[in-house]
């Protein structure tokens, strides 16, 4: 190497490491700084959305809606949590009031109880609802029920049931708060659907149904209210665990009664309702919150649906063989 190119060199290397120093480093700080800033931001906004908002939660008495009320309440919520049973929330009420953390300001829970498949008592318990604070600004509809059975054992008031809970309770509440909201030109409607809103899998029939309806008339409700300031979202989780396959009905309209494998090992019922917590903070539209397989499912549902058929074929016919043997 001749004395000039080892000049040339050096003089290169120093024009890169002025580069570098000068223009590169700066601009990745700059954008690591914005980056956490934006973050930053976007945390303070979603708690003081939920912070001293009034948030309803169905279902409030166990699984997922009992992990909501926790993570709603411990973020500041004026929370007023429906179920059937009085005693159940009272009891929860109490929890809330024993586990509330000194540093964060939170409210004593309102109740209101009804029962979600009689919509003729759905708009006095709406009323009484808004009686609570004069305002709701955030309706989580959570309470359902799920089913096992057969289509060919199943009677149809059995689909009505399930229908009347998952569907027509949580379309009856919301029209009873909705125009509250649109008066205000403000609120927010939540709803948890579940992956079989979006995939129908066999013997389940009556609750995809429910929850393929549930995210239709969500979508719609989206569309028809966003020009009032009103946010919609819609979850669909994976299997939680909680006691939905212990409360499903059968095709004979009995319990189901078994905690299913599924249920077992699904998701912690408290890391879902953080997730809800944190995409209702955000306004997020629509939140798949299942594993990596029912998400393949939607996928191979939406672009290749005869190999969809094939499989759920196949599924059902493996899962009825040890019934029928
Ligand atoms: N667990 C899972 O794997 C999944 C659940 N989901 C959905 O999550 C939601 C919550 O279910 P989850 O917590 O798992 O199940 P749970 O059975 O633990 O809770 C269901 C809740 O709904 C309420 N409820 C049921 N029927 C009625 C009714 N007729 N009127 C008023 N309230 C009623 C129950 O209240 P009460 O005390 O009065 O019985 C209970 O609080 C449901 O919509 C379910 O479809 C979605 C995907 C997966
Ligand atoms: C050649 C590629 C193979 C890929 C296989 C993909 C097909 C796998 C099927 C997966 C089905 C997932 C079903 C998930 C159901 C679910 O999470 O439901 C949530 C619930 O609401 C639970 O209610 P349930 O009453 O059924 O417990």
């Amino acid at each position: 190497m001749t004395l000039l190119s080892y000049r040339r060199r050096s003089a290169f290397g120093g024009r890169a490491m002025d580069l570098m120093f000068g223009n590169v480093v700066p601009l990745v700080l700059g954008s690591i700084g914005v980056l956490l800033l934006y973050q930053w931001l976007q945390r303070f906004r979603q708690r003081a959305y939920i912070q001293d908002a009034v948030v309803v939660i169905t279902g409030a008495s166990s699984g997922l809606g009992k992990e909501c009320a926790r993570v709603f309440h411990a973020a500041g919520a004026r929370l007023i949590l429906c179920g059937r049973d009085r005693t159940r929330l009272q009891e929860l009420i109490q929890e809330l009031k024993e586990g509330a953390d000194i540093k964060q300001k939170t409210y004593t829970p309102c109740t209101v109880t009804f029962d979600l498949s009689d919509t003729s008592v759905v708009a006095s318990a709406a009323e009484e609802i808004l009686k609570c604070y004069g305002h709701v600004d955030i309706l989580i509809n959570n309470a359902g029920v799920s089913y096992r059975g057969t289509i060919l054992s199943t009677n149809v008031d059995v689909h009505k049931e399930v229908m009347g809970i998952n569907y027509f309770g949580p379309v009856a509440l919301t029209q009873a708060i909705l125009p509250s909201m649109v008066q205000r030109r403000s609120g927010h409607v939540a709803v948890i659907s579940s992956v079989q809103g979006k995939i129908a899998i066999p013997f389940r029939s009556a609750y995809a149904a429910s929850k393929h309806a549930t995210q239709a008339y969500f979508d719609c409700l989206r569309a028809e209210v966003q020009q009032y300031g009103i946010a919609v979202s819609v979850f669909s989780p994976g299997y939680i665990r909680t006691n939905l396959s212990l409360n499903a009905v059968t095709g004979d309209g009995s319990r189901y009664g078994a905690m299913d494998k599924n249920t077992a090992k699904g998701r912690d019922p408290l890391e879902v309702a953080e997730a809800v917590l944190r995409a209702i903070g955000c306004k997020k539209k629509d939140v798949l919150l299942a594993g990596p397989l029912p998400m393949l499912a939607i996928y191979i549902r939406t672009l290749c649906p005869q190999l969809f058929f094939k499989l759920m074929a196949s599924r059902a016919r493996k899962e009825q063989r040890p019934k029928d043997d």
